[in-house]
């Protein structure tokens, strides 16, 4: 069996639809048991975006998902990460779990479990790459073990069209207005994502 956890924030629902083409993929790997967590929202932004119909419908929708909490990152042999770039970066609400996990980071508590990062931006030079980049840092503090999307699995990847999906993780574009849903080649990518993080973390699990 092994064991993995898609911790995930999401406003206005496109890392939600990535995330359960993560949670697709990592199922299909035998014996994987398979959690989707959502990172919990802060007070300043819910109430900063509680006049917004786009954010109140998406939230709705996901309000049956369990909260992440720190026992789900002890208890997998992977950890797949999705969040919305915030101006190039991971979201305040993920350092701040992040942040909160201080005590597994100095246990040396995730060392050696698969990682990897989906994530979505507004526009094609928003952050598509930064956002994992830049994120990848605090992963690799704690020990984690980063997984990227090859181009050979992924031969969408070779396109000059404005899609998601890099060898750093999957992604999907929302838009300015948040009205591009992520498209079919973006979400193959999320669950070939899956299925490899799954498939490596089984190795990694099975050599420990
Ligand atoms: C505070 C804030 C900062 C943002 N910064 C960026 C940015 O730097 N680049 C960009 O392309 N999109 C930016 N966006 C747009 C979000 O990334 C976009 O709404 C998100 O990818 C949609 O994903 P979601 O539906 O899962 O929330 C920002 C949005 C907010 C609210």
């Amino acid at each position: 069996m092994v064991k993995i956890v898609i911790p995930y924030y999401s406003s206005y629902g496109h890392v939600y639809s990535l995330a359960k083409a993560v949670e697709e993929g990592a199922n299909k790997v035998d014996g994987a048991e398979v959690k989707l967590v959502k990172i919990p929202e802060t007070k300043e932004v819910r109430e900063a975006m509680s006049s917004q119909d786009a954010y109140v419908d998406a939230q709705k929708q996901q309000e049956d998902l369990p909260d992440a909490v720190h026992e789900d990152l002890i208890w997998a042999d992977g950890i797949i990460w999705g969040f919305p770039t915030r101006y190039g970066n991971m979201p305040a609400q993920v350092k701040q779990f992040l942040d909160a996990a201080g005590g597994l980071w100095a246990n040396g508590s995730l060392e050696g479990r698969a990682t990897s990062i989906f994530t979505s931006t507004a526009s094609v030079h928003g952050g598509q790459e930064s956002t994992i980049l830049t994120s990848l840092v605090p992963l690799l503090h704690f020990g984690l073990i980063y997984v990227g999307l090859p181009y050979g699995e992924n031969p969408e990847q070779l396109t000059t069209e404005g899609i998601g999906g890099s060898p750093y993780g999957a992604s999907t574009i929302a838009g300015s207005d948040g009205s591009r849903q992520p498209d079919e080649r973006e979400l193959v990518m999320a669950s070939r994502l899956g299925e490899r993080v799954t498939k490596v973390a089984a190795k990694l699990a099975a050599e420990s």
